[in-house]
């Protein structure tokens, strides 16, 4: 049995174009409809704001305090979450540089903005995502990391530890310091967090791939997932010697990435590729409207499966959702999120877009930076 998790209050306090700006919801589904340039997914990317990293925008925090605001943002939210009733204040401090995240929960600090995941987890599909399969393979890889991410809370830490570890061994290598306890030393480090990022990566798709062999309607077909660029014939050897053969890569490849300037093998080199499963064509040969249902079909599978794992269904934001679809697959999408259990929140410039959602859903209209349910 799946638990919803929802938000019922919502308060924002000098974010993006909200000087103040306050919203009690009762559950439902969450549409927002407004003029272009009305707030929308600004409203959105504060919820975002309610999980780890940096918003659905990916925005540098001191961008998201309002222009002209004396101090930072923040938002408050009410939550029924996954460990019950609680009240979350998220907001950024201090000035340029150092601006800063601050995260409260039920009035006490945090240690870490990881502790949200103990309350609820929010996932979002935007209108910037809709080239993934057509752009670069470093976008492909945040969002399989995204993924990994909502069930793993310690990949962000192992990613960015692996990151850091890379650039030191760069470094040393374009000064010339071929000091071998030195490097060796890092290599260890980077082998061990480089191959448990892939194999936290290879899981997320092992995991997909059993919920989309599932799915029963064609409106949003599934796509079939694979890794590639990084340790690729090493699918079925323990972990261990997947570890030993990367750190004698990277030993036997110093000279040559030294030559390269930076590390030519490792996970940060992957890429994600997708399939449309049943025409069994390259994700990027599809046309947009497949391109998009195929996206949203994965994201609806990830939702299904952190709902699965986690046994509470996450808060989705879905930016323009309907936009691209006809008014039959609309009707199935909304079907599909709301058979999720949890709460949805979606943007549009048409509230008739929504009908089909009937009495599932909230509206709320957004003008000139007021919010009226
Ligand atoms: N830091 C900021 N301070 C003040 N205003 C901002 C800030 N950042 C963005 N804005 C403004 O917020 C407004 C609303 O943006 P938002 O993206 O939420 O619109 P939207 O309703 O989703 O529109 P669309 O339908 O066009 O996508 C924009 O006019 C933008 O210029």
């Amino acid at each position: 049995m799946t638990h919803k998790t929802s938000i019922h209050r919502l308060k924002l306090t000098d974010f993006r174009n909200y000087a103040t700006a306050a919203l009690a919801l009762d559950g439902r589904h969450v549409v927002l409809t407004g003029e272009n340039g009305a707030g929308k997914t600004n409203l959105m990317e504060a919820v975002s704001f309610l999980s780890p990293g940096r918003g659905l925008r990916r925005a540098v925090l001191a961008d998201v305090a309002r222009v002209g605001a004396p101090g930072g943002f923040s938002v408050f939210a009410e939550v029924d979450g996954i460990e019950g009733e609680v009240e979350i204040g998220t907001g950024s401090e201090g000035e340029g540089e150092s601006v800063v995240r601050r995260l409260r929960i039920n009035g006490t600090p945090a240690r870490s903005v990881d502790e949200l995941t103990d309350h609820l987890r929010i996932l979002w599909l935007t209108p910037a995502m809709d080239g993934l399969f057509t752009g670069s393979a470093s976008e492909r890889r945040r969002f399989l990391d995204r993924l990994v991410l909502s069930l793993d809370p310690a990949h962000g830490r192992r990613a960015s530890d692996f990151e850091r570890a890379m650039r030191s061994r760069n470094k040393l290598l374009s000064e010339g310091r071929f000091d071998p306890a030195w490097l060796t030393g890092i290599e260890q480090q980077m082998a061990g967090l480089g191959v448990a990022m892939m194999l936290a990566r290879r899981e997320m798709l092992g995991l997909l791939a059993g919920l989309t062999a599932r799915q029963d309607d064609s409106s949003f077909p599934s796509a079939r997932l694979a890794l590639s660029g990084f340790l690729d014939e090493e699918s079925d050897a323990p972990a261990i010697e997947i570890e030993d053969r990367y750190l004698a890569a990277l030993a036997n490849g110093r000279y040559r990435d030294a030559a390269a300037g930076r590390t030519l093998e490792g996970p940060h080199r992957a890429d994600l590729l997708v399939r449309h499963a049943d025409k069994d064509i390259e994700a990027e040969r599809c046309s947009t409207g497949e391109q998009k249902a195929l996206l949203v079909g994965l994201v609806l599978a990830h939702a299904r499966l952190v709902a699965t794992m986690t046994g509470h269904a996450p808060i989705l934001l879905l930016d323009e959702i309907a936009a691209h679809f006809d008014e039959g697959r609309r009707a199935v999408l909304f079907d599909r999120i709301d058979a999720l259990g949890g709460q949805a929140f979606m943007t549009g410039t048409d509230r008739a877009m929504f009908s089909a959602l009937g009495e599932r859903a909230q509206f709320v209209t957004v003008r000139d930076s007021v919010l009226s349910a």
